[in-house]
């Protein structure tokens, strides 16, 4: 029986990496050294005995609040007992020579008996380690590849197949943890200062945060406070899942939570899409973050390198291209939600919409004063050479649908972006060997077909696909493209038809499942990505208050600690799928930002927030 909801995690990480800790104070995800590397803690995915580590007091009768500590990735869980209160401080120094997670308990008041369960199964929750006592106390886990090392002041004892202290922490007192990860051929990692640790931490994150700035592409926002606190964490999250050694971004940090609880659409998001990494990335530059953007379109440069009818629309962290899929047969699943998938077979599909979005970023970068590639040029040029024949074909879609392929109106779009944004680019930036004339023939080509194939004017609505009456929530964003003009009324009858058959108590169906061959049986909830762009084009329109209105209810039911993921089920009221997701997370920060340039332009003002409290309480 699974224990906790998705919405019950919070994220902590060394932008290497990142782990999952829960309300009750365990640790039930961490693939170590990287996001994509096997699990050593996959409760998760399964039971306890597939990997956890948990600190919470003893005795049950204890409630539970926690948050960030500021603009940090640093987590603080407040236990109160009847004994007592202690916080637990959680974190993952930026990575040194070794890859740390530091537990810091503290006591505020009284004296807390506490208990510490350590269970480490490598290889996704199969192998049990071979647990040694080194001489200076340290205790060592191996098996295979690789070691984990525990350092702790606690008292510790083997029990079972786990490691476990029990302990009293008193006011003004504090107790740390600190578990490290190194490869099992090298020699026992030296020890952090967990305290220094601390601090370091908070200084990295806090400066990061610092740096936000909500005019760097376009001046004069007025955001709710709320609002910005709910931007800020965003893109905490989206830098979490920026992997530092290469600039790859990572779609979530985890696999196969499921888009429907019991359901088979479960899908291994630890991989850097070039879809869901080029939105993150204009999601950063629109905040002021340009460092990431360079080094994103240095990665991009790096595995796209080579024939361009080699390029994927996914790549591993460092540009890995074989990222076959597999089943774990030995994790039950979250609530039973088979199969758990590791690696993922989208990265063999076609998917049009990627030149587009890929293009879209770039030419967005040089707006925003990042300085010009010759590289990042030649490859577009190359990427358009290869999609002057490419555009014709039936594909995959921004979905990734695993049924049939056919001509998605929403990837012919993103070609038609495609071909718009390097010639805006050519002839705003006087970029060389751009054949214009020929560029223009097929923009114009392609918007003609998408007018006359994509739209449906019966339901007065561009559909997803050519010739099929069923409705995709991609299409809304049509106006932010500048595909049409916003008044158009292919426009609004999109938006509107979207409404009418794509909304669930008022969160947006990517599509209906059931009629769109997927190729995947069941459900799936609200997409959440799909949501805030509703919020915009709301705003396209000049729907300001249904804007309000929406993106409220969005905020809403992100967790007690800021984060998303992927769908939303408003019938259970519950998150579904990978965790946190930056899809989710960049919807919200462009929502945000659109909203405060609406409410600028016309002197209004933002809402107040809708108040909630959660906490948890002991079993
Ligand atoms: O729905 C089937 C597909 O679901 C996943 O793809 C989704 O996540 C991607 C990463 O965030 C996103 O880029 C894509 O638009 C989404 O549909 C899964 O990764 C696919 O393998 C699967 O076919």
């Amino acid at each position: 029986m699974q224990k906790q909801r998705i919405e019950d995690y919070a994220l902590i990480g060394d932008c290497e990496t990142a782990a999952l800790v829960d309300r009750a104070g365990s640790i039930d995800w961490l693939c170590w050294p990287r996001f994509d590397s096997d699990a050593c803690f996959a409760a998760i995915l399964g039971t306890r005995e597939h990997g956890h580590w948990q600190i919470a007091p003893e005795r049950a009768g204890w409630s539970a609040s926690r948050r960030y500590r500021g603009n940090t990735l640093i987590l603080e869980t407040r236990f109160e007992t009847g004994d007592g209160v202690v916080t637990l401080i959680d974190f993952m120094p930026p990575r040194g020579n070794y890859s740390d997670v530091v537990r810091i308990v503290r006591g505020e008041a009284g004296a807390v008996r506490l208990r510490m369960d350590l269970t480490i199964r490598f290889g996704y929750g199969h192998t049990i380690p071979w647990v040694t006592r080194l001489e200076d106390g340290t205790l060592r886990a191996i098996a295979g590849p690789d070691m984990v090392v525990l350092r702790t002041p606690a008292e510790t004892h083997g029990e079972g197949m786990s490691t476990v202290s029990e302990f009293t922490v008193a006011a003004g007192e504090s107790i740390p943890f600190v578990l490290t990860y190194g490869p099992s051929h090298h020699p026992c990692p030296n020890p952090i200062d967990p305290f220094l640790a601390l601090e370091e931490t908070e200084s990295f994150w806090s400066d990061w945060a610092g740096h936000y700035d909500p005019d760097a592409l376009n001046g004069g926002m007025r955001l709710a406070p709320h609002w910005r606190d709910a931007v800020v964490r965003s893109l905490v999250t989206l830098k979490a899942l920026t992997y530092a050694p290469t600039g790859g971004i990572v779609a979530a940090a985890t696999t196969s939570l499921p888009e429907w609880p019991g359901g088979p659409r479960n899908w291994d998001y630890r991989y850097c899409w070039l879809r869901d990494s080029a939105m993150t990335l204009y999601a950063f530059m629109s905040s002021g973050y340009f460092e990431e953007a360079e080094a994103w379109r240095d990665w991009l440069v790096r595995a796209m390198a080579g024939s361009v009818d080699q390029m994927q629309i996914m790549f591993g962290l460092a540009g890995e291209r074989r990222l076959l899929e597999w089943k774990v047969e030995w994790l039950p699943g979250f609530e039973g939600s088979r199969p758990v998938r590791i690696g993922n077979a989208a990265a063999g599909q076609l998917q049009l919409d990627v030149f587009g979005e890929v293009m879209a970023l770039l030419h967005g970068a040089r707006h925003g004063g990042l300085r010009e590639s010759k590289e990042a040029w030649a490859l577009q040029r190359s990427m358009l050479d290869s999609l002057e024949s490419l555009w014709r074909e039936p594909d995959e879609g921004i979905w990734e649908v695993r049924g049939p392929s056919r001509h998605f109106t929403f990837s012919k779009v993103m070609a038609w972006v495609a071909f718009d944004r390097c010639i805006r680019s050519a002839e705003e930036f006087g970029l060389d060997d751009a054949p214009l004339d020929r560029w223009r023939e097929i923009r114009d080509e392609i918007h003609r077909d998408v007018c006359s194939r994509g739209y449906d004017p019966a339901q007065a609505a561009f559909v997803q696909s050519y010739g099929s009456p069923h409705l995709d929530a991609s299409l809304l964003l049509l106006p932010i493209l500048g595909f049409l003009p916003d008044d158009d009324p292919r426009i609004r009858g999109t938006i509107e038809a979207i409404e009418r058959e794509l909304l669930v108590d008022g969160f947006v169906l990517r599509y209906r499942p059931a009629e769109s061959v997927d190729g995947l049986p069941g459900d799936e909830g609200a997409f959440l990505a799909c949501s805030f762009w509703l919020v915009v084009a709301y705003l396209q329109v000049g729907r300001l208050d249904d804007a309000c209105a929406l993106f409220e209810r969005l905020l809403a039911i992100s967790n007690d600690v800021g984060l998303l993921a992927e769908e939303y089920d408003p019938r259970s009221g519950r998150q579904l799928g990978n965790f946190p997701q930056a899809f989710s997370h960049v919807g919200l920060v462009t929502a945000a930002h659109r909203l405060g340039q609406a409410l600028a332009s016309q002197r209004a003002e933002p809402p107040q927030p809708a108040a909630t409290a959660v906490h948890a309480r002991s079993p």
